[in-house]
């Protein structure tokens, strides 16, 4: 099946930047795919790529196959879209669908799947700012596409407007559409996204599913003396899979060696206090990707 999204090569340089480099992103049908990177990455200048909105340097884009800019079936919330402050959400989107040849009758529907259906005859100037971008969701939904790109659609949200943003991405991935978002936060992105591509300085540095990137549970300990506990948990389990951070141990083996560990410990006359499987974060992957290059 031809993927929604495929980029081989794709280049762009501004002047002496290369803001995106010889990126090959795949993003397969009806996932929710995360593009994850730190300010500056080169995430819009991709996602415009894909739009056909600037031309790429080098390397090619393929949505469902074709060179971008040919499909209805793409929709996009990138760089907010104009909205007049002066006219209700519900007839911004009327103009909208009439510019876009879309029947009226789309309005009332996008509006729905926004949450938007009881502010909608209220000014876009009276709304929140979550408020605002999910209406760009709903102009980006209009032609009912099988495709949507969000940069970054949490950006600038307090807690509710992230958590409202969140439903709505994962309403439209259960739809069955393809949603590809970008995102400079690792813990949204681990939250709603089936698979990322990590990128940095302009390069994909990885993709995968979340759950591959976080790779396998490992093993939290909190014991005294704390030194006495990471040399007996080296000698144990080798130096390399032993990591003293927050006043802990992060060991990189699998829970099932909690016993062994734990025995060890307290045969040495080591206190153990705490000791549980615990979950790599996509952040803790991300940095072990970079090497500390990571999120502001
Ligand atoms: N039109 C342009 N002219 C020159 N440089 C540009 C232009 N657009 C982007 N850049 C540069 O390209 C790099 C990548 O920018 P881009 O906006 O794609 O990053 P980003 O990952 O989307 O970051 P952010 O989350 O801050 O938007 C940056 O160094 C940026 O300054």
């Amino acid at each position: 099946m031809t993927p929604p999204v495929e980029t081989r090569g794709l280049t762009k340089r501004f002047g002496a930047l290369t803001a995106v480099d010889t990126l090959d992103l795949t993003v397969h049908a009806g996932e929710v795919y995360g593009f994850l990177g730190p300010n500056g990455a080169g995430k819009t200048t991709t996602l415009r790529m894909l739009l056909g909105l600037i031309r790429p340097t080098a390397g090619e884009v393929r949505l469902f196959g074709e060179p971008p800019g040919r499909l209805d079936g793409v929709g996009a919330l990138i760089e907010g879209p104009a909205f007049y402050p002066y006219l209700s959400g519900r007839d911004n989107l009327r103009v909208m669908a009439r510019h876009a040849g879309v029947t009226p009758d789309r309005v009332a529907v996008v509006l729905e799947q926004v949450d938007l259906t009881g502010r909608a005859r209220d000014r876009y100037s009276t709304y929140s700012l979550g408020m605002k971008q999910r209406l760009g969701v709903a102009a980006a939904l209009l032609k009912d596409p099988r495709l949507v790109i969000l940069d970054e659609p949490t950006n600038g949200l307090d807690p509710a407007g992230m958590a409202d943003m969140r439903l709505l991405v994962r309403r439209l991935g259960a739809s069955g559409c393809t949603v590809l978002l970008s995102n400079h936060l690792m813990t949204e992105v681990q939250e709603l996204c089936d698979r990322v591509g990590i990128i940095a300085g302009g390069r994909l540095i990885a993709e995968s599913t979340v759950a591959e990137l976080r790779g396998d549970r490992t093993l939290r300990l909190v014991a005294t003396p704390l030194d006495a506990a990471a040399a007996r948990a080296r000698t144990l389990l080798g130096a390399a899979a032993v990591r003293i951070t927050d006043g802990g141990l992060d060991l990189a083996v699998t829970p099932d060696r909690a016993a062994e560990v734990n025995a060890t410990l307290v045969g040495a006359g080591i206190a153990v206090s705490e000791l549980r499987p615990e979950e790599r974060s996509l952040e803790q992957a991300f940095f072990a990707l970079t090497g500390g290059n990571g999120n502001d």
